[in-house]
């Protein structure tokens, strides 16, 4: 029995704006990166992480992991080039796993702050025999279904959607192994393009027709998008030195 997570890590942080990959952006004196995987570590759930980093910047990123490993634990980190979309950045670590994996959390460096007790309750979950597992939300805001916007910018409302069902969903994501090999094979056609790419991996264990299933997810693993988003992560670390 051997779980592994896949880290993405690959993408260019454009709403963030800064100007290295979002992983490498610092959050009080650490890179996204390096955080998400002591997360991941500190879960005690995980026999190693899979990195999928910018093709371009392999040799800065693997530099942050001195020995292969995350730093300050005995974790073996493998760092791979990732791909132009999320979807094809996971495939990308799937593909660099070994034989003996039976369970993959999916989990993005933009989540860095995800807490180890969540990880750690994800790939518990899917141990149990829930094959696909989403830590969510619900969702707080009242959500209107709206069309085109005209040219002075207002778009009409079609819907108020009742959202007592509606959920927010985070990462890790934690999958049995086949399951997730099976939905990224059969939906490896859309990972290519980011219009037609799918924004997290249960939605192609979804479109297998298989079930996913929901735990409580947590604050503390919002996902760093925007300047502002930093900054919050800042308020939550010094809130929560812990966290750290
Ligand atoms: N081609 C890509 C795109 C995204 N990601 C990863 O997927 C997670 C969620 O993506 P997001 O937060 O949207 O990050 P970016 O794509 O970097 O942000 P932006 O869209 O602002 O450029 C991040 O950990 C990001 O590194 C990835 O591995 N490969
Ligand atoms: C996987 C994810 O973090 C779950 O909320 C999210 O869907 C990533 O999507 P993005 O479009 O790459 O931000």
């Amino acid at each position: 029995m051997t779980s592994v997570a896949v880290l993405t890590s690959a993408g260019s942080g454009t709403r963030l704006g800064l100007d290295v990959p979002k992983g490498l952006v610092d959050l009080s004196g650490q890179p996204l990166v390096v955080r998400a995987a002591r997360g991941l570590a500190r879960a005690a759930c995980l026999a190693g992480i899979v990195i999928t980093v910018p093709a371009a910047e392999l040799e800065t990123f693997r530099s942050r992991f001195p020995g292969g490993l995350v730093p300050g634990t005995d974790l073996p980190v493998r760092v791979v080039a990732g791909g132009s979309t999320r979807q094809a950045s996971v495939a990308a670590g799937l593909a660099a796993l070994d034989d003996d994996v039976d369970v993959v959390l999916v989990h993005d460096a933009a989540r860095c702050l995800a807490p180890p007790d969540l990880i750690a309750a994800v790939e518990q979950t899917v141990r149990s025999g829930r094959r696909a597992v989403v830590p969510a939300l619900p969702v707080t805001d009242t959500i209107k279904r709206a069309g085109d916007p005209g040219d002075d910018g207002a778009a009409p409302v079609h819907e108020t959607v009742q959202r007592t069902a509606l959920r927010a969903v985070q990462t890790p994501q934690g999958f049995d192994r086949n399951l997730l090999d099976s939905a990224h094979r059969a939906g490896g056609h859309l990972a290519a393009d980011e219009r037609s790419a799918v924004s997290d991996d249960a939605g192609l264990v979804e479109a297998l027709g298989e079930q996913v299933w929901l735990v409580p997810g947590d604050e503390r693993a919002l996902k760093i998008t925007t300047r502002r988003d930093l900054a919050l992560a800042e308020i939550l670390l010094r809130e929560e030195p812990e966290l750290a």
